[in-house]
Parts: C-alpha cells; sequence; structure tokens
C-alpha cells in the first residue's frame, strides 16, 4: 500500500519538476548515487590532510561509544533479573548496586564520548573548510581569466564554495555512520541470539521509510542544483543592496526598492519551490514513522507474551524492546543517513568536476630564457582574438612590432579592441588565430611568469585593495612587501608620496571604508597609488591602460613627465582618450573595430587627414 501511494507522489513529482523546471538531466538514479560513494575515499584523503590527529581521534571516539547502547542496555537487563531475584529473596545486594554504578559510570561515558565527539567533529569541520578553500583559491589562480568570464565557470567554482562549509556535515555523516554500524551489530548479536524473529519485523518497519528519505534527497539534490545560478544572482542582489561601494549609487539612483523588489522575487520563487518539497517530505516521513511504531508495537506485544508466558525474563524483555527500538532508530537513521552520504557523496561531483577544470593557456614544457635586453621586440602577427561566446572579433588581423625603447600610444573608440590587445601581451588570452612574438620565438615558448614580471602593467579597472597604503603599492612586486625603501621610491615616481605624507599614519594608513579606521582616497588619488605599483618592478616593458583618466590637469602632465624619464630605454604602451598624452607617444596606433585603421607619429597622422585627425581636432575644438 505505502509503495502504491508512494509511486503516485513520484509520478506526481516528476509533472511537478517539469513545471519547476528541474532539468531531467539533474535527477540522479540510485546508480548514480551508488557510484558517487566512490567519491568517498578522495573525501577522507582531504579530510586526513586537514588534521591527521583530528581525524584519528574523532575515529577512536566512535568506535569506543558504538559499544555503549549494547553495554547500557545490557547492564539495565542484569539489574532488572537482579530486583526480580532479589524480590524472591535469591539476589545479591552488593551485586545490584554494583550494577548500578557500572550504568552509572556508562552514562557518564556516554555523554563525555558525545561531548568529545561533537567538539572533535566541529573543529574537523573547521580545519576542513579552511583546508579546502585554500584548495579552490590555489586552483582557481591557475585558471584563465577567461574562464572567469564564464558563468557555467562560475556556477562550478560557486558550487565547489559551497562544498567546503557543507561537506564538514558530510564529515560527521560518515563518522556517524561508522560509529551506528558497530552499533547495530553488537545489538543484532544480542537480538539475534534471544530472538531471530524481532530481525525480519524490524526491517519491514523501516523499509519504507527509507525509500522515502532517498527519494526526497534525490529532489533536494536536482532542486538546489537547479538553483545555482539564481543562488549567485541573489547573492549578487544582496551585495548590491547592502554594501559601501554601492552605496553611492544606490541612494542616487533610489535603487534600494528596485532591489529589494528582485530579491523579494527572486528569495519568494526559492521559498515557493523549497517549502512545497519540504511539506510533502514532512506529510511522507508522518506516515513512514507510523508504519516504523506498528513495528515496534507488534515486537513489543510479541515479546510481553513470550514473557507472560514465562518464556523470557523481564529483564530480558527490557533488553529486547530496548535493543528493538535502538535498532528500529539506529537502522532508520543510518539508511536515512545513507540516502543523505550518498547525496553528500554527489555534491563532491561539483568539488571535484572544478578541480578537473584546467587552464587553456598552456605553460612550455622547457620554456625560453626571457631575453634580458629584448632585442628584437614584441611582434603581432596577423593576431585576431575573438572572446568566448562573443559574435565579433575583438581583434582581429594584428601586424606591427613593438621595437625596444619604443613607446606607443594606443589610440580608438570604446570596445575598439585596446585593452584586449594588453591583454594578449601578457598572456591573459592567446591568440585565436595569429601569433605574437618575442625577439623571434612565440611568446607560449616563454615561461608565463617570466613574461609577466618583465611586464609593469596598469589596467583601467585595478583594484583598491583594502588594505594598508604601503601593501596597496607593494602588491606590484610583492615580493618585495618588505622592501620599504623601494615602495617609498615606486610612491616617490607616480606622485603618490605626497599623498603618503597628507595621511595620518602615512604609509601604514589603512585604506578603504570596509575596515576601522581605514581612510577613503579621491578616484585621482587612488589612480597615483596604482601608477606606483607599475614601479615596484625592473620591468623591461611598462602597460598604462588609461593610467591618468582622473587625473587633474597638473597631475598629468607630471606623471607624464616622470613616466618618459622613468622609461628611457624601455618599451611602453600607453591607452589613452586624451589626445594631448598620446601625441608624446613615438607612435600612435589608432584602433578601430578590433584592426589597425592607421598608424604613425602625430605629426604623420595629423598629415594623414585620417581618423586620427579628425578626433585630435574634435578634442582640440573642444578646449577651445
Ligand atoms: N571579457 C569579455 N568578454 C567578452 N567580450 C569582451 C570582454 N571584454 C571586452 N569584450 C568585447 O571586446 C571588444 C573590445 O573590448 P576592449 O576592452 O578591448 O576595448 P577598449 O578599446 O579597451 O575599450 P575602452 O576604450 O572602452 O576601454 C568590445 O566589443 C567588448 O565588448
Amino acid at each position: 500500500m505505502s509503495i502504491f501511494l508512494f509511486k503516485i507522489a513520484f509520478i506526481k513529482n516528476r509533472q511537478m519538476a517539469k513545471t519547476r523546471n528541474i532539468k531531467p538531466e539533474q535527477k540522479i538514479s540510485f546508480r548514480e548515487r551508488m557510484s558517487a560513494l566512490s567519491n568517498l575515499p578522495e573525501f577522507f584523503k582531504l579530510v586526513w590532510q586537514s588534521s591527521p590527529g583530528k581525524t584519528t581521534a574523532s575515529f577512536l571516539l566512535r568506535i569506543v561509544r558504538s559499544a555503549m547502547p549494547v553495554a547500557l542496555l545490557y547492564v539495565g537487563k542484569l539489574i532488572i533479573d537482579q530486583v526480580v531475584l532479589l524480590n524472591r529473596h535469591e539476589g545479591s545486594q552488593h551485586e545490584l548496586w554494583k550494577l548500578v554504578i557500572i550504568e552509572f559510570l556508562l552514562a557518564i561515558a556516554t555523554d563525555g564520548l558525545n561531548r568529545m565527539i561533537s567538539l572533535m567533529d566541529n573543529l574537523l569541520g573547521d580545519l576542513f573548510a579552511n583546508y579546502t578553500s585554500m584548495r579552490i583559491m590555489r586552483h582557481a589562480a591557475t585558471l584563465d581569466l577567461e574562464q572567469f568570464e564564464d558563468s557555467v565557470f562560475y556556477d562550478k567554482l560557486e558550487r565547489a564554495r559551497q562544498q567546503t562549509v557543507g561537506r564538514t556535515v558530510l564529515l560527521s555523516q560518515v563518522m556517524s555512520q561508522i560509529q551506528d554500524f558497530i552499533s547495530i551489530a553488537f545489538l543484532l548479536t544480542g537480538l539475534l541470539t534471544l530472538n531471530p524473529w524481532l530481525i525480519l519485523l524490524l526491517l519491514i518497519s523501516i523499509i519504507p521509510s527509507f525509500m522515502g528519505e532517498s527519494y526526497f534527497n534525490s529532489q533536494n539534490y536536482a532542486l538546489t542544483r537547479s538553483q545555482t545560478p539564481e543562488r549567485r544572482e541573489l547573492d549578487y542582489v544582496r551585495y548590491l543592496g547592502a554594501s559601501d561601494e554601492t552605496a553611492k549609487e544606490v541612494k542616487i539612483f533610489g535603487l534600494s526598492d528596485f532591489i529589494i523588489n528582485r530579491f523579494k522575487t527572486l528569495s519568494d520563487k526559492f521559498y515557493a519551490d523549497n517549502s512545497k518539497l519540504a511539506v510533502r517530505r514532512s506529510a511522507w516521513g508522518t506516515f513512514f514513522s507510523v508504519l516504523g511504531s506498528l513495528g515496534y508495537y507488534a515486537a513489543y506485544g510479541f515479546i510481553i507474551y513470550q514473557t507472560v508466558t514465562g518464556k523470557s525474563s523481564v529483564g530480558t524483555l527490557t533488553f529486547l524492546a530496548g535493543s528493538f527500538r535502538q535498532l528500529s532508530n539506529l537502522m532508520e537513521n543510518s539508511l536515512n543517513r545513507f540516502t543523505s552520504v550518498s547525496q553528500g557523496a554527489i555534491y563532491l561531483n561539483d568539488f571535484h568536476e572544478f578541480f578537473e577544470i584546467k587552464p587553456n593557456i598552456k605553460v612550455a614544457a622547457s620554456p625560453l630564457p626571457f631575453p634580458n635586453p629584448i632585442k628584437q621586440g614584441f611582434t603581432f602577427e596577423d593576431v585576431g582574438f575573438k572572446y568566448h561566446n562573443a559574435e565579433s572579433w575583438a581583434n582581429r588581423h594584428l601586424n606591427f612590432t613593438l621595437h625596444p625603447a619604443e613607446k606607443i600610444a594606443l589610440v580608438g573608440e570604446n570596445g575598439a579592441g585596446k585593452t584586449t590587445l594588453v591583454k594578449l601581451l601578457a598572456r591573459l588570452y592567446d591568440p585565436t588565430e595569429g601569433r605574437i612574438l618575442l625577439d623571434g620565438a612565440d611568446l607560449r615558448d616563454y615561461d608565463i611568469a617570466d613574461l609577466r614580471l618583465n611586464l609593469g602593467i596598469i589596467f583601467q579597472d585595478y583594484i583598491r585593495y583594502q588594505m594598508s597604503f604601503s601593501q596597496n603599492i607593494a602588491v606590484g612586486n610583492i615580493d618585495e612587501q618588505d622592501n620599504t625603501e623601494l615602495i617609498r621610491k615606486a610612491a616617490h615616481e607616480s606622485l603618490a608620496d605626497a599623498l603618503a605624507a597628507k595621511l595620518p599614519l602615512g604609509y601604514e594608513q589603512w585604506l578603504g571604508r570596509r575596515f576601522n579606521e581605514g581612510v577613503e582616497l579621491s578616484g585621482g588619488e587612488w589612480q597615483k597609488v596604482a601608477l606606483a605599483r607599475a614601479y615596484m618592478k625592473d620591468a623591461q616593458v611598462l602597460i598604462l591602460d588609461e593610467p591618468t583618466a582622473a587625473l587633474d590637469a597638473r597631475a598629468e602632465y607630471e606623471v607624464f613627465q616622470r613616466f618618459s624619464s622613468l622609461t628611457q630605454g624601455k618599451s611602453a604602451v600607453l591607452i589613452s582618450h586624451r589626445f594631448s598624452t598620446a601625441r608624446l607617444a613615438d607612435r600612435i596606433i589608432v584602433l578601430e573595430k578590433g584592426k589597425i585603421l592607421e598608424a604613425g607619429t602625430h605629426q604623420e597622422l595629423m598629415a594623414n587627414n585620417g581618423r586620427y585627425a579628425e578626433l585630435f581636432s574634435l578634442q582640440a575644438a573642444g578646449y577651445q
């Protein structure tokens, strides 16, 4: 009967699943569940690596704890039998009190073990979460920029991130499972020797509940998995609604209601989906628990009958009834837990999937030594690049050479492909077609870390680190973070030193408002700090992507005076929308729709009377 009802629910649920956008491939079969268990050894390896000592302690404590239920029941039986004997003036008072003290000690030991196990689980859980978070960050650092720009990648990253905390539950579940199995083995031995028939009754009363749990767990997984993109959006909306970085614009544009409504729409949908499942799960759970109670009372009646008819002692009655109840609870718990363990093991797939993502940008097996000094420069040979999932090319048919000691300015309208070109130079992406040569050899043949060490790049969307002034500069060459002299020199070169002098704590001043006593800087001030990062290393090529957009006219003039003298003998690439800046370069490359439209000195391009001359005159007219 129950199976029949269960099937109806299953069919109905399949129909509902369709309306709830659960993709069919996200449902998991029993086989998938079982095969996911093969993830457990790898999982335990991670747990072990997090803390070998605590893993061993937790395991040993649970083994001792697993013998406690049967020991307590058995001593209880002996006590009752002794009391019955004493009533008949046959027993021993001394024996009785000895047993009571033993039971008392066992009870205290059980409580103590429970507390130690839970303490161990918590500590191990925290260590595991920290360890796996670090593993995720380490792996993420090896991946390509392009992978970070892909939403499917983010879903995987998000699911892996959730596993760092979520899987600590799996850890204690698996441990508890082992503990319960041993307890069950002990209790079953008692039941088998005293009354084997009860075992059959036991199985009948718990199997429906197990099937129900297993079914609802798989539904839960399918639902959670299908909700990943929305959950990320929910997190994002929550961040938009309450963050120092967004507060200004949210206030000015009066966006709070808009954001709250979006949050409400998303969270209401979550609530509706989750609560439907929770209600159905609870209703079925109640039904199965009634079945379990029926089984228990049938067994209880049977044992009472045997005691009344003199086939067992009163002590045996309490032992059997107690064993049956405990066994039924333990078996039900461990069967149910089995479904959550296999469920948890399936979530581990997400974790492993993330670690299986490999970077596409290959590192040369035996890299060429990076030239110092660069002799021929960087040559773009028909280079084209298309972003993942993009329709059009961001760069196409690029042919030019950045010579040693040459200063090139890249100009062009928004979206012309200037930043992309620079990213190709730094191998944040590899060309989709064509190749970039450095001193005649493919850029891919050099060591990528060496290449980046030789490039000093400041992007337009540089990070405003919520760290100290000095660390904000040191990130340009983190190995030198303790080199105060170098940091001060870099700050001097980018004009940031005058700013440090104004700050209450100078170079140790915390920047940004996110943490205590941080000082917020203006846009231009931040830019000067970021610029200092480029001077932290003795890079052979300096690349500044709109470095002065936020600087005032005097600061921009000074920055460029210094930039020119500091980059003497070095190559430099400058991206700027200000033609007054661009004209200082040895050569100007005008990009349009990813292609080179024209190139030459300021004078040549003006004489050409092409797009550069047009844009230059347009800007100059604005100043008159
Ligand atoms: N991460 C990305 N994913 C997909 N497309 C991108 C990405 N970044 C840029 N693009 C697209 O590539 C083209 C070139 O962008 P790029 O950032 O190189 O232009 P830009 O010349 O530096 O523009 P701006 O002057 O506005 O900084 C644009 O059409 C842009 O939409």
